[in-house]
This record gives structure tokens, sequence and C-alpha cells, in this order.
């Protein structure tokens, strides 16, 4: 195997104590709490996954983690009410609605909702608006995370080809733009795109946010690339009945005799979207009291 492996675990634990660190000096010279208020509506065993692992993470890096739970037919009156009294409370300088909502809900209503200065995953068209105007604001978990190992293994990506597939607003949209703040030269690839294997091989960084399993293959990726592999899909284990598998958008054994990194699934990309989500909180905390921001933790 020629590439080496991105190790977006380790990379995330460093995330993680760098926040501490940040988290306890507030606490120290300011007297000041940041705190996380995650919305869960309906019982998505996947997503009952996800918001435990935020707690933990963030009560483990010293902040206040406020968990809410409403139930399946929760009403939009009903899921609104909370998000204002969210918006209202000092304790809480950051809120995530965990998606997906059940289907009588309507996301882009309710991360309108949300006040833009507390909407840590990023989603509101007045943070996607300041991205795409270069100005400051608070960017989505899984770019930034992206951004932030992609800073790490490549350093000055100026002039370099950067190829994203996928147009989502949760995630290709907000990489773009990030990558084209580094100065690179950038290409949005889609379910529409002709020919995805020739403009993917165009790619000195391939970010694959798709949802397909495998489905970019050895020979599509350019020689010495950097391959972000985002993709989530679970199959089930071909070795453990009754089990499931994690399996990313590149074909990993292909790819890596190919690229000069890549990141793995799980253990690459997945690990940095809750580490980003404490250091926007973070973030949003300092801005909310007018004070300094921590330094490596934005884009
Ligand atoms: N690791 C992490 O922390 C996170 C992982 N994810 C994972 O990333 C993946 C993408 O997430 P998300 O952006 O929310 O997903 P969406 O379903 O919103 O977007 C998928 C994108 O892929 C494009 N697409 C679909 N089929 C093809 C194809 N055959 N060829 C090229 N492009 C195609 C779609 O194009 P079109 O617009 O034309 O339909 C769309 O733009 C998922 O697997 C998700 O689980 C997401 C967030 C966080
Ligand atoms: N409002 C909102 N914001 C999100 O950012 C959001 C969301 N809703 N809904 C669901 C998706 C998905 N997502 C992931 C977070 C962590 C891992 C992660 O930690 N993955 C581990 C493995 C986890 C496992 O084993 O299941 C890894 O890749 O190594 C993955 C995916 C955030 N999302």
């Amino acid at each position: 195997m020629a590439a080496s492996i991105i190790d977006g675990k380790a990379f995330a634990a460093t995330v993680r104590e760098k926040v501490a660190g940040h988290v306890a000096r507030l606490k120290e010279e300011n007297d000041i709490t940041p705190g996380l208020a995650v919305v869960l509506v309906g019982e998505d065993p996947a997503s009952e996954v996800y918001v435990a692992a935020k707690h933990k993470n963030t009560v483990a890096a010293g902040m206040a983690s406020f968990e809410h739970k409403l139930p399946a037919d929760a009403s939009e009156e009903e899921l609104f009410a909370l998000i204002d009294q969210l918006n209202a409370d000092p304790k809480v300088h950051g809120i995530l609605c965990q998606f997906p909502v059940p289907d009588h809900l309507n996301e882009r209503r309710v991360v309108a909702r949300i006040d833009p200065s507390k909407d840590v995953d990023g989603l509101s068209v007045v943070n996607a608006g300041l991205l795409a105007s270069g100005e400051k604001g608070l960017v989505s978990c899984t770019p930034l995370g992206c951004l932030m190992l992609l800073r790490d293994q490549v350093g000055n990506m100026s002039g370099k080809n950067a190829v994203v597939i996928g147009r989502s607003n949760l995630f290709g949209k907000p990489m773009a733009q990030l990558l084209l703040q580094e100065s690179c030269t950038v290409t949005i690839a889609h379910s529409r795109t002709q020919d995805l294997a020739a403009v993917c091989r165009r790619a000195d960084i391939l970010v694959a946010a798709v949802g397909r399993a495998e489905m970019v293959k050895g020979d599509w990726v350019k020689p010495g690339a950097t391959v972000i592999d985002v993709g989530i899909s679970r199959i089930p284990h071909p070795e453990k009945p009754g089990k499931t598998k994690l399996l990313g958008d590149v074909d990993f054994a292909e790819a890596a005799e190919v690229a000069s990194a890549i990141t793995p699934v799980p253990g690459g990309v997945g690990p940095m979207t809750i580490a980003c989500l404490l250091a926007n909180t973070v973030t949003a905390c300092c801005r909310a009291n007018g004070l300094t921001e921590p330094e490596g933790l934005t884009a």
C-alpha cells in the first residue's frame, strides 16, 4: 500500500484537547462555561447513538451539555417553543437539532428558527451566506473537520485542483467554499456530472460525500492525490451475522494503492465532526461574550 492513512480519530482527540484547554481558561479567567444544547425529535436509533456521543464529548471537554428529547409526533409549535427558549438562554451558546427530523417537520424551517449566532451546525442561510462572502460566521462541522485534516496533511493548498463529489447544503457546498478560500481550483460534482471518473482523475484533492458505498474506484484517483472520504454507508457485516459494517464512498483498498494519503471509514472524517461541533460551541461562546476566539479551531 502506497498511501499514508490519515488518522482522523487521533487528530480529533487533539482538537478536543485544545477545546478543553480553552474551556478551562474561559472558566478560570471569565467564569463562563460554554454550553451546547442538542435537540432530538423522535427515536431514530442512529441519531440516539450520535446524540449520546455528543453529550459524552461535550461533558468530557468541560462544557455544559443540555439534551432535549421531543416525541416523534411533536408539533412544529412545540419544537419552535423549545428553540426560542434555547435562543434566549444565556447558558446555551450552541444549538444543534439532530437530523433527520420526522417527515411532518421541515428542516429548513427548523434551521431558520435557530439564532444564527448559536447555529453551531452552520446551516442557517446567514452562516452559509457569510461563508460564501468570505466573512466570519459558523462553519458546518464536517467540512470544517475536513479542512483541518487537509491543512495538516497538505499544508498550502493554493492552486491545487480540488474536486468535491456532492452538493448538499450540509457538506458539499460549504466544503467547496472552504477549498476556494484556500485558493484551490474547485469543481463540484454531483449526480448529473458527466464522466465523473475523468473529473475525479484531475483532482489533487478529492473529497467524496455521496453515500454510495465504494463508488470511487482506484482508477478514478490521480496518483499522489489526497483523498477525503466523508460518505458513510451501513451494510450487513459480511462475516458477522446480525452485525453491520461501515463503508465509505471510496474503494479504500484500491485507492490506497494510488493516493498519497487517504482517510479511512470509520476513524477518518467522522470523529472530526463531533470535535468541530465542540470547537464551534467555544467559538460561539467567545463571540457572544466579546472575548478573543480560539486560534486554530475556526476556518
Ligand atoms: N462523517 C460525517 O461526519 C458525516 C458523513 N456524512 C455522510 O456523507 C454522505 C453525504 O451526505 P450529505 O451531503 O448529507 O448527503 P446528500 O444525500 O444530501 O447529498 C449527496 C450528494 O451526492 C450526489 N450524488 C448522488 N448520487 C451520485 C452519483 N451517482 N454520482 C455523483 N454524485 C452523486 C447528490 O447529487 P444531486 O445533488 O444531484 O442529487 C448529492 O449532491 C452520506 O453518506 C452521509 O452519511 C454526512 C455528514 C457528516
Ligand atoms: N444537525 C445535524 N448535524 C450533523 O452534523 C449530523 C446530523 N444532524 N445528522 C447525522 C449526520 C451524521 N453525522 C456524523 C457524526 C459523527 C460520525 C462519527 O463519529 N463516525 C465514526 C463512526 C461511528 C460509528 O461507528 O457509527 C467514524 O466515522 O469513525 C458520523 C456521522 C453528523 N450528522
